[in-house]
């Protein structure tokens, strides 16, 4: 908890000018309801989110990927011990991580986090109950828990998509700032979604950077192949999806790493993703989860909720939070949670 506050102090002061309203916030017991408009201050970045500004960048001056946006991500407190401890950990290609342009993650805490969902008459019984935690740039984060437990409740609390009957208490800061992220400065991957058979990999995701890019078709160009490396999909780039009537289709694991490459032609701060491991044998779930940590080494902030996971794949997470019928048994470095008995 006193890691939670430091951190969020630290990246308030950093990040937020002197003036930044979110110091004029009170701290405690504040109302936290999601309405359109309300408490909209602007959240410091340390790159900005408008895209396309370096991708002109890059076209024009034709500057090596490693070089635009350098920006500096605090490096993962817990890596390094995870990788000395006695969790065994896949090792990551170097080359890989170092050819993958950079984005500048953002720092996401969440402040006794109370969430009730109205039922069919009434608000219920509360779904999360007083969770607090963070996220840093350049880390995995996973909220863990059995089924039912609240963790894809928590998920989108935090991220601002819970449904209107839903109703959130606490406070969510990014950046130090506690604002609605804007457009474009994070992505959410929902556990199941609708991919376009009929396209190749490549067209579906010049199609979903069209629609949700503002910029000219040639700049989109470069989001798209940098989604498409980033999610390790070069192999299949070329490749129906497929997977309708009688059409074979991508593998299950290619399918989820395109729906989390849509997500990536935004170049989010901070990705959302609800089960990355939905429906995933356990070598594709290895595999996802070396590739979602070469995504996090680049800056970006992961999040996301797991049902299970395996030896190898948990020692790759940075901090956990555990929840049990939701309440969060645990919060901190993956490390410790092996140390902590419940
Ligand atoms: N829209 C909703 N209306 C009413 N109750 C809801 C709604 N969404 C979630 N709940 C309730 O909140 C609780 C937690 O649900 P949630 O989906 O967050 O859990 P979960 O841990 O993600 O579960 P699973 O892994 O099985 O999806 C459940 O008891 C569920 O019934």
């Amino acid at each position: 908890m006193e890691e939670i506050q430091s951190q969020s102090e630290n990246y308030r002061s950093s990040s937020s000018s002197a003036s930044s309203p979110a110091s004029r916030v009170p701290s405690s017991n504040f109302f936290y309801l999601r309405k359109p408009g309300a408490l909209r201050q602007p959240i410091s970045f340390e790159d900005s989110p408008e895209w396309e500004t370096d991708a002109d960048v890059r076209m024009e001056e034709g500057v090596d990927q490693d070089s635009i946006n350098m920006a500096t991500t605090p490096a993962s407190p817990s890596l390094s011990k995870l990788n000395s401890g006695s969790l065994p950990s896949p090792p990551i290609p170097e080359t890989a991580s170092s050819s993958v342009r950079k984005i500048a993650g953002a720092c996401v805490v969440w402040k006794d986090l109370t969430v009730t969902i109205k039922g069919k008459r009434k608000y219920s019984d509360k779904v999360i109950k007083s969770s607090s935690g963070l996220a840093l740039p350049g880390t995995m984060t996973v909220i863990m828990g059995p089924a039912r437990s609240g963790k894809s409740t928590l998920l989108r609390a935090i991220a601002g998509r819970l449904h209107h009957s839903a109703k959130v208490y606490g406070e969510v800061f990014v950046n130090g700032t506690k604002s609605p992220m804007p457009y474009g400065s994070y992505g959410f991957v929902e556990r199941e979604t609708t991919l376009i058979g009929a396209l190749t990999v490549r067209e579906f995701l010049y199609y979903s950077a069209l629609l949700q890019l503002p910029g000219f078709f040639c700049q989109k160009k470069n989001v798209v192949e940098d989604a498409i490396h980033a999610m390790s999909l070069t192999d299949y780039a070329n490749k129906l999806i497929g997977g309708h009537c009688f059409m074979k289709g991508l593998p299950r694991g290619e399918r989820r790493r395109v729906n989390i490459a849509r997500e990536l032609v935004m170049r989010p701060h901070v990705l959302f993703i609800d089960e990355p491991l939905y429906h995933l044998d356990s070598v594709s779930a290895l595999l996802m989860m070396v590739t979602l940590k070469k995504l996090a080494s680049t800056g970006c902030t992961l999040i996301f909720t797991l049902y299970q996971s395996s030896t190898e794949v948990f020692g790759l997470f940075d901090r956990i939070c555990l929840l049990s019928n939701g309440n969060t048994l645990f919060f901190g470095e993956t490390l410790a949670c092996l140390q902590v008995r419940l």
